[in-house]
């Protein structure tokens, strides 16, 4: 177990190297005062993943570092049932001019481990980082994935309670990012936490059990891995409306709305700026039927019906399909598919008609819609007017006359089997 209580760290930061001399004899203040984590608390029990998120500089490195010991923290209290291991600061504890070999037992001991369990755990370690005889060779001579390698190995051999997976997995090649993968499955199946520490948001939501929001040095959200990555896409969303109005951002739902939407009329979407509502989303079947359930490879249609409140020039309208984790699985909107939808004047409603077939696998879905105004690049839009994911739900059930596959959609293969043709001999 875990635990962080009110975790404060503050940096002093001087213009130039000179000023901490000039600061020491002088004694007069040449620094100034950032605040890298501002009372922040949290835990982690046995075997759970939390993710740590956050935009670059929000503090999540500072974090790890005080959760690892190689920061102390101004204020605040850490307590951890047991060792904590990971690649943080890649190459920390190593020598560069010694061999790998001497650098397990350095790092080993670093770590808190004993001579006997070094001992009992070298042969596992180099077994580990296949790294062949560069193990006798010094540190100056791998690249930075072989000492990614080693780092891991020594990390995970050293019976930690919590392991940390940062971006510095992502120096190894793909075949040993997947070994360290399997690794870390296996380290939390036998009841050891996880501390996720990632950009990939994708990743953030398939593999952890929660998620933590770290912005300016502070907790904003925390939650299930969905609701907290749609937050942090939303403060990115916002970021790029430049719209009269200021953008708001909501909370975004923790559990979906199972009932049929047929009339929902959505006040404070996940993004908006409250000059748009949606006043009800439509699904309906071939046979025109109001629906939630569907059968796979079958046509759906979704219908948006939605009011501007002012007059808006060049209107777009977009729709997203995501899987219970809150993975898009489809996404598009009016100016990437090319459309000129026309311009509306306040008050003005229009019925938004999205048609489908859905090719995919049998779950839980949810629905995704958005209004933006002014399109720009690839498909930003300089006004955010409505953004909102999970607004109602679609379960897709097996289409028994399809064909079986896995995965998330039925691609529709078209397969052909060819005989090699006998060689033609030359005549003699
Ligand atoms: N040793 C230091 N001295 C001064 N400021 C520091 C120091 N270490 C970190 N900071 C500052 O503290 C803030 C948090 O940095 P931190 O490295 O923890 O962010 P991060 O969330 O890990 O960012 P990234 O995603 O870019 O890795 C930043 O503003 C950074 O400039």
């Amino acid at each position: 177990m875990i635990r962080a209580d009110h975790i404060s760290k503050t940096f002093r930061l001087y213009r130039k190297p000179s000023d901490r001399l000039k600061e020491l004899i002088l004694r007069r203040n040449y620094h100034s005062v950032h605040c890298a984590l501002h009372d922040v608390s949290f835990q982690i029990t046995d075997g759970q993943t939390l993710g740590i998120i956050g935009q670059n500089g929000a503090g999540k490195s500072t974090l790890l570092k005080i959760l690892t010991g190689v920061l102390l923290p101004d204020t605040g209290d850490v307590q951890i049932s047991g060792r904590i291991t990971g690649l943080l600061e890649l190459g920390t504890g190593f020598n560069m001019d010694l061999t790998g070999l001497d650098n397990i037992r350095a790092n080993a001991m670093l770590l808190g481990m004993t001579q006997e369990q070094i001992q009992a755990r070298r042969t596992a370690i180099i077994a580990f980082a296949e790294l062949g005889s560069f193990i006798e060779e010094p540190l100056k001579t791998y690249s930075s994935g072989m000492v990614m390698r080693l780092a891991f190995a020594i990390a995970i051999h050293a019976d930690p309670v919590c392991f940390v997976v940062d971006e510095a997995l992502s120096v190894g090649d793909a075949y040993f990012q997947q070994k360290c993968m399997r690794r870390i499955q296996e380290f939390r199946a036998n009841g050891g936490s996880i501390l996720f520490v990632s950009h990939d948001m994708n990743a953030v939501k398939t593999l952890c059990d929660e998620a933590l929001l770290l912005e300016n040095g502070c907790v904003i959200d925390r939650g299930s891995p969905k609701a907290v990555v749609d937050h942090y896409h939303a403060m990115f969303l916002s970021r790029s409306h430049h719209g009269d109005l200021p953008v708001a951002i909501n909370k975004p739902p923790e559990v979906i709305d199972t009932q049929p939407a047929q009339s929902i009329v959505v006040e404070s979407p996940l993004v908006g700026t409250g000059e748009v509502r949606l006043l009800k989303l439509e699904l309906y079947n071939a046979a025109d039927q109001l629906i939630q359930h569907l059968t796979s490879e079958e046509p759906l249609r979704i219908v948006a019906h939605i009011q501007t409140l002012r007059d808006l020039d060049q209107p777009h309208y977009g729709i997203g399909i995501r899987n219970r984790l809150g993975q898009s699985v489809f996404e598009t909107n009016t100016y990437c598919m090319g459309q000129h939808p026309p311009a509306l004047v306040a008050g003005e409603t229009v019925q938004v008609i999205w048609q489908f077939t859905v090719n995919l696998i049998a779950g839980d879905y949810s629905i995704t819609v958005g209004v933006g105004n002014r399109p720009y690049g690839t498909g930003s839009f300089s006004e955010i007017l409505f953004f909102s994911h999970d607004l109602t739900m679609l379960k897709i059930e097996t289409n028994t006359t399809a064909i079986r596959y896995d995965g998330y959609f039925n691609m529709h293969p078209s397969v052909t089997i060819c005989t090699p043709e006998l060689p033609i001999l030359p005549n003699e």
